[in-house]
């Protein structure tokens, strides 16, 4: 209601006249006074202005004093705590030693958030501010200049002299800016194709790009991507035995290593079945020099490295015992196995699996133990400029049957695989220097694929050849780096089956459906659980495909233990590191012995 002038201007505009109903009050506009109302008249009760006889204020009103209140920050018991000064020397050393720690894969430094870490980690790169005025401060200039009393700290003083120095420098760098991205192009594996990624970069695309090759590339999908990893706790890189350095995501290692270095990365090594036991396990042993690895094989009845995997996460939630539960996200290229995986470890189908890349299509949640939670993650791609249609097509990243010229990627495969191995898939004559428009038509005529007129089937019988390769049928693998480093991944002379027992694939996976079926789960042995956690959903060991294998030998093993470093200068109490343990040379050499028996009992089987 208003004021009365006001209530009879209403009136008078809503043509109500009298004072019947039009003047009860209802719920709506004006009923409730409002916050504004509130404050207004709370400001009046506290009390009015004093006036003397004359009218004068002698005492204003609270609301009308000009007077400041007085503020003050209420005192904090922190302010007077004793600060703890160490010397430069100690905090080296500790520095020293924490980096010690961190830099062992096996080990992880735990509750980050309560160490220092800005005295731990200095930043290489601070916007480049922080160290370039260390720089100006301690390199250019020594210290009396700057300080004492005949600073002369007038003006910048540049590292060169003469505009002669300036244009030599500027060659240096461009030189040391080649060496890096010859280097960088080197570790990433792609310098194979380092002359379509020039061309590219050139900015002269030799061919149109079919829209297919940008698949797993999307925005939406490295948006499920970050989902997945901003939910984990333990990231488990999926990759492909047969192509271990192709399907590794750097940048998303680097997204982890810089932004959520808290998070544990392991990587798995799937497919370990594609490829001889003695190349898994020298992969094995060459990646877990940076993250700890194992091998697996994804498979509801007949898997491997399942006990050591449970085992493994069984030991990560112990070591987050604060936590309520912890997530394992799988990441990884498309068609790696991280949805079978997931099958594996809960022994039954709770995620769609498929030979072809893309079939996860969202995040998926999945519970393992009460404490364990896994989360399916769509396949991605990262984009690379020197990653060829070709090489993404041969790591599987791509579906066959959307691409429209699959012959002219046949010639890769028949680089890449053996002649005898091809002879034995194929049942066709083929030698060393075919090429791949004889080697189709002889397929297509082998298998009938003639079009009208007779005319051979090519693009038929490359998509056959090319499904082959990506399932596993075609026997292939990259050669692992030598032991001085060399060789290895995309960038190693050749990528092909040239030792080991290859050409048992097609055989032993027929075996492998046949053991699947029912009537064979019930024969198979079973094992205890790997460790005696109350709390598991699953078993474990149970259906392990291989008898001679002990999961407690080759298994990596998580302990939580104190980090101290022995410093003086931190404390090193607060420092604590889990460390998985049981995973060097000895470890690797116990792994390449299960794997061989393994394999041998399953071909015996
Ligand atoms: N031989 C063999 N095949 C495997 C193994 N793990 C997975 N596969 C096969 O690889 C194919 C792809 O498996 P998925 O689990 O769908 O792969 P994914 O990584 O989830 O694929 P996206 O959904 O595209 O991300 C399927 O045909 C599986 O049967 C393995 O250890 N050995």
């Amino acid at each position: 209601m208003g004021t009365h002038k006001k209530e009879a201007n209403r009136k008078e505009r809503q043509g109500k006249t009298g004072d019947g109903m039009a003047n009860v009050k209802v719920k709506g506009e004006n009923f409730y006074r409002n916050a504004k109302k509130i404050k207004t008249l709370n400001m009046f009760k506290d009390g009015k202005a004093q006036r003397n006889a004359a009218g004068e204020i002698t005492k204003a009103a609270s609301y009308q004093s000009r007077d400041r209140p007085i503020a003050r920050v209420e005192p904090n018991r922190k302010w007077f705590n004793a600060t703890r000064v160490i010397s430069q020397d100690a905090l080296e050393s500790f520095r020293s030693a924490v980096q010690a720690q961190a830099s062992d894969p096996t080990t992880y430094l735990m509750k980050r958030n309560k160490l220092p870490m800005s005295l731990i980690e200095e930043k290489p790169n601070v916007n480049g501010l922080k160290q370039h005025a260390a720089k100006i401060a301690v390199e250019s200039q020594s210290f009396g200049d700057t300080f004492g009393p005949k600073a002369q700290r007038k003006r910048v003083k540049l590292d060169v002299s003469s505009v002669d120095d300036l244009a030599g420098r500027t060659g240096k760098m461009h030189d040391t800016y080649l060496e890096r991205l010859e280097q960088a192009k080197l570790l990433s594996g792609t310098s194979g194709d380092a002359d379509q990624g020039d061309a590219e970069q050139d900015g002269t695309l030799t061919t149109a790009r079919e829209s297919i090759f940008s698949k797993g590339q999307s925005k939406r999908i490295w948006n499920e991507l970050y989902k997945v990893i901003d939910s984990s706790d333990v990231i488990l890189h999926v990759l492909d035995a047969r192509d271990p350095v192709g399907t590794r995501c750097r940048s998303v290692e680097r997204y982890l290593r810089e932004e959520a270095p808290h998070k544990h990365l392991v990587f798995v090594l799937n497919k370990v079945d594609l490829v001889p036991s003695k190349v898994a396990a020298a992969w094995v042993r060459h990646l877990s020099t940076q993250f700890p690895t194992l091998a697996f094989h994804a498979s509801i009845n007949n898997s491997f490295g399942k006990g050591s995997l449970i085992a493994l996460l069984r030991q990560f939630s112990s070591l987050h015992s604060d936590r309520k539960q912890i997530s394992v996200g799988l990441v990884g290229y498309p068609n790696t196995g991280k949805s079978s995986i997931i099958n594996t470890l809960r022994k039954k189908k709770v995620c769609n699996v498929a030979p072809i890349a893309g079939e996860t299509k969202v995040w998926q949640y999945v519970t393992l133990m009460k404490r364990i939670y896994l989360i399916d993650c769509p396949g991605i791609v990262p984009p690379n400029q020197s990653d060829s249609d070709e090489s993404l097509l041969l790591r599987g990243s791509i579906r066959v049957e959307n691409v429209e010229y699959p012959a002219q990627y046949v010639d890769a495969v028949l680089k890449r695989v053996q002649p005898k191995h091809m002879q034995r898939t194929y049942e066709i004559k083929v030698d060393e220097h075919m090429d791949a428009n004889t080697f189709l038509e002889l397929l297509a005529r082998k298998q009938g694929r003639l079009l009208k007129g007779g005319e051979p089937d090519f693009d038929g019988c490359a998509k056959i050849v090319l499904n082959d390769w990506i399932r596993g049928k075609i026997p292939w693998f990259t050669p692992p780096p030598m032991k001085d480093g060399k060789g290895g991944g995309a960038s190693g002379p050749v990528r092909e089956g040239r030792e080991g027992q290859l050409g048992e694939m097609s055989r032993k996976r027929k075996r492998d459906d046949e053991t699947e079926s029912p009537q064979n789960v019930g024969a198979r042995p079973t094992r205890a659980p790997a460790s005696a956690g109350g709390d598991a959903e699953s078993n474990p060991g149970d259906g392990d495909e291989f008898e001679g294998f002990s999961e407690d030998e080759g298994g990596l093993e998580v302990n939580v233990e104190d980090g101290s470093t022995g410093s003086e200068g931190g404390d090193a109490s607060m420092l604590v590191a889990g460390s998985i343990s049981s995973d060097d040379e000895e470890g690797v050499e116990e792994e390449v012995l299960n794997i061989s028996k393994a394999l041998r009992a399953a071909k015996g089987a």
